[in-house]
């Protein structure tokens, strides 16, 4: 076979083994290299001189010179370092290579080359050398320019990736562009493997910007492909539930609520039940900020099932939540004589059983509980509809398996109280409508926010004393970081003793993760019964516990949260018309840590917040998503690029509405790269 579907052990130089070393990296194929991109560059016509060594400490260095000496040392059993003297225009400087004895024999005297690596200091010979990542012999052929560097593993050297990469770039011509020209002359200008050539060996800066801008494109092209498929699928081809929006159960609870809806919840409420009651099956997003409500609209779409005779699940990421959600919700509905039903990891087996008889007879009207309930042995009788809450850690694949549970195409509802940046959410849920609860419930104030240095902890807890004393309540928040678990969670008992000691007028809780069940929710209890004025707790109440009596808050050691947590936790307290307070006690060591804090203080807006963690962190948790089943992103940056991801979003979706499943002729190159780029996932609707 000469095209890209060639192995690559069968290009020169490479074999057997070393396929190995490339499939450790996911490289099977010509084709897999020619899309794996250096992830940086290094400017060889931008040359060093070895007399700057000094001022590069601890960074890159590029350096050309002659070798004059070469010498191996073994400090220790089966450690080899190899020395070179080079001679550049300014004297002689040192460049090492660990582990490399066999380098000896390239090395040799009088060899002029190139080297590069970072500049450290030898505590030995007391100078600074250049401990090298790469280097390259001058030789006639060798030519000045912009050298890409490649992800590596074990065994694999940069020399020989970019000389495999060179040997797969001879196959270009057997890469055909699946973009079909139209919109290749709308929506980019550089052809595909002029581009892929330019993004390994880029020759012109121009000309890199536009091949790097059409492969970013071609990423967002092809996941929003994915979602528009989807999403035309739901809406054209499947036949779905009619539920129906109003009914007696319904009015019955609006009635029963103790406040008005905010004008956003109504819209949001509408635009459930719409799609509810329509005959295609809803696909729906809701986002709402920590507190803004979502609880009422996840109630009144699950009571909307219910009076039209169908059940439903409540889908939740973890077991904790699973509680708080059964204590937020059940009781409410068992007041509407609905029966609601828990699947835990605390139940027993005989106590699962039982709710497993009781979906399957159409007794227990609503089930709550984590992935247990997409579990095999649970058979409901005549399933219609799922929330799924805090979804992105949930996959495509889960949603998928999720619909086997019924003989009807079911409703789906996915619900994050964790703001997600637009261009993320395009990504992640580009197959879903979207509604956002875009208001507070009237009388919030939003919290004050300080940032305190742990010196000035004392003046805190006189604040929160005189709180205290007007009746109030309060959470002392430790962070408790998985790795050293041990001592966080000694930590925490230790200041619980101690404000035990600070406060004895008032009744405190210590709440952890090591707790049975039991524990916790009596806890908890107690807490919301105003039995204990303040909770020590791990970050176990993160998400959903409603206490509006609670108004301060004191989160220790602030700058180990990520924002988003940060966020999560300080939702806990303003959600009553109390003014509320949450104090960041932090020593701001990095820079990072002295962004998330400054954020917090600044705005209490999660999409704002959102949006400066997608700038701090980057899509850290995207990969999470990717790995369930997105194709991957690997140039694309979507805080930077969003742009484009627009573009590329409205462009595919164009397309599906032409040719909803990719079936013309003209469209077939298309078809093919979106099966290989989402590794199957879209087959069922592809194939089908
Ligand atoms: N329209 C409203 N008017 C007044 N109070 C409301 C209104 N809607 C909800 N609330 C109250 O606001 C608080 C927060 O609501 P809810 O728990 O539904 O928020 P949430 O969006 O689920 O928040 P979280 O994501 O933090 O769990 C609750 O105490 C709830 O009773």
């Amino acid at each position: 076979m000469t095209d890209l579907h060639t192995d690559i052990q069968y290009l020169k130089g490479v074999g057997p083994a070393l396929a190995k070393k490339f499939q450790k990296l996911g490289l099977t194929k010509v084709g897999d290299l020619l899309y794996y991109f250096p992830r940086s560059y290094v400017d060889r016509s931008k040359i060093q001189r070895s007399g700057e060594l000094a001022a590069y400490a601890g960074q890159p260095i590029l350096l050309r010179g002659r070798i004059t000496r070469v010498n191996i040392n073994q400090p220790r059993p089966r450690f080899y370092v190899l020395q070179a003297e080079i001679q550049d225009g300014d004297g002689i400087f040192c460049a090492v290579w660990f582990n490399q004895k066999f380098l000896a024999k390239t090395l040799a005297e009088g060899t002029e080359i190139l080297v590069s690596g970072k500049v450290v200091y030898n505590n030995y010979s007391r100078r600074w050398q250049v401990e090298t990542d790469d280097y390259e012999i001058i030789t006639p052929a060798y030519r000045a320019g912009i050298t890409p560097f490649y992800a590596l593993t074990e065994g694999l050297t940069q020399k020989k990736l970019r000389q495999t990469v060179r040997l797969a770039l001879e196959y270009l011509p057997f890469l055909a562009d699946p973009l079909p020209p139209a919109l290749k002359t709308k929506y980019t200008q550089a052809d595909l493997p002029a581009a892929v050539r330019e993004l390994h060996f880029p020759v012109k800066r121009d000309a890199w910007r536009q091949a790097h801008k059409r492969l970013v494109f071609d990423e967002f092209f092809y996941v929003e492909l994915g979602a528009a498929l989807r999403y035309a699928r739901s809406k054209t081809e499947l036949n779905g539930i009619r539920f129906q929006a109003s009914g007696a159960l319904l009015e019955t609870y609006y009635r029963s609520l103790p406040y008005q809806f905010t004008a956003a919840q109504k819209r949001v409420i509408a635009e459930v039940l719409d799609d509810m009651a329509a005959p295609k099956p809803m696909n729906r997003l809701v986002q709402g900020d920590v507190g803004s409500g979502k609880t009422d609209v996840a109630i009144a779409a699950l009571l909307c099932a219910v009076q039209s005779g169908y059940q439903a699940a409540l889908m939740v990421p973890t077991e904790v939540l699973a509680e708080q959600h059964l204590a937020k919700i059940a009781a409410r509905l068992a007041a509407l004589g609905v029966k609601v039903g828990a699947l835990l990891g605390k139940h027993t087996s005989s106590e699962k059983k039982e709710i497993y008889r009781q979906l399957a007879s159409g007794e227990c009207q609503i089930v709550i509980g984590t992935q247990a309930v997409i579990q095999e042995k649970v058979v409901f009788q005549k399933l219609g509809f799922v929330i799924i809450d805090e979804q992105h850690r949930f996959g495509v694949v889960q949603r998928q398996l999720l619909k086997t549970k019924s003989a009807e195409n079911i409703d789906l509802l996915v619900m994050t109280a964790t703001p997600i940046p637009r261009s993320l959410a395009l990504t992640i849920y580009g197959d879903l409508d979207r509604s956002v609860i875009d208001e507070m419930p009237p009388g919030r104030t939003p919290v004050k926010t300080y940032h305190v240095p742990p010196r000035d902890r004392r003046r805190v807890l006189e604040f929160l004393r005189q709180h205290l004393r007007q009746g109030e309540q309060a959470y002392i928040i430790y962070p408790l970081v998985e790795e050293s678990e041990k001592i966080d969670l000694q930590a925490a008992a230790e200041s619980y003793a101690q404000l035990v000691k600070i406060f004895p007028e008032y009744r405190l809780g210590l709440l952890h993760g090591r707790l049975k069940s039991a524990e916790k929710e009596e806890i908890m209890r107690r807490f919301r019964a105003q039995e204990l004025q303040v909770l020590v707790s791990t970050t176990v109440i993160e998400v959903g516990v409603d206490v509006p009596n609670a108004t301060v808050m004191i989160i220790e050691n602030a700058e180990r949260f990520g924002l988003a947590q940060l966020h999560q936790l300080r939702g806990r307290v303003g959600r009553g018309r109390q003014e509320a307070f949450c104090f960041l006690v932090a020593a701001l060591k990095s820079a990072d840590s002295r962004k998330r804090i400054n954020a917090m203080v600044e705005t209490t807006d999660g999409f704002k917040l959102a949006e400066i963690d997608l700038q701090i962190r980057g899509p850290g948790d995207f990969t999470g998503v990717a790995q369930s089943g997105f194709p991957d992103l690997l140039l694309a940056d979507l805080v930077k690029d969003e742009a484009l991801l627009q573009t590329a979003r409205a462009a595919a979706f164009a397309l599906i509405e032409q040719d909803a499943r990719l079936s013309r002729p003209e469209h077939a190159l298309l078809r093919a790269e979106l099966r290989r780029r989402s590794r199957g996932l879209i087959d069922y609707i592809l194939l089908n």
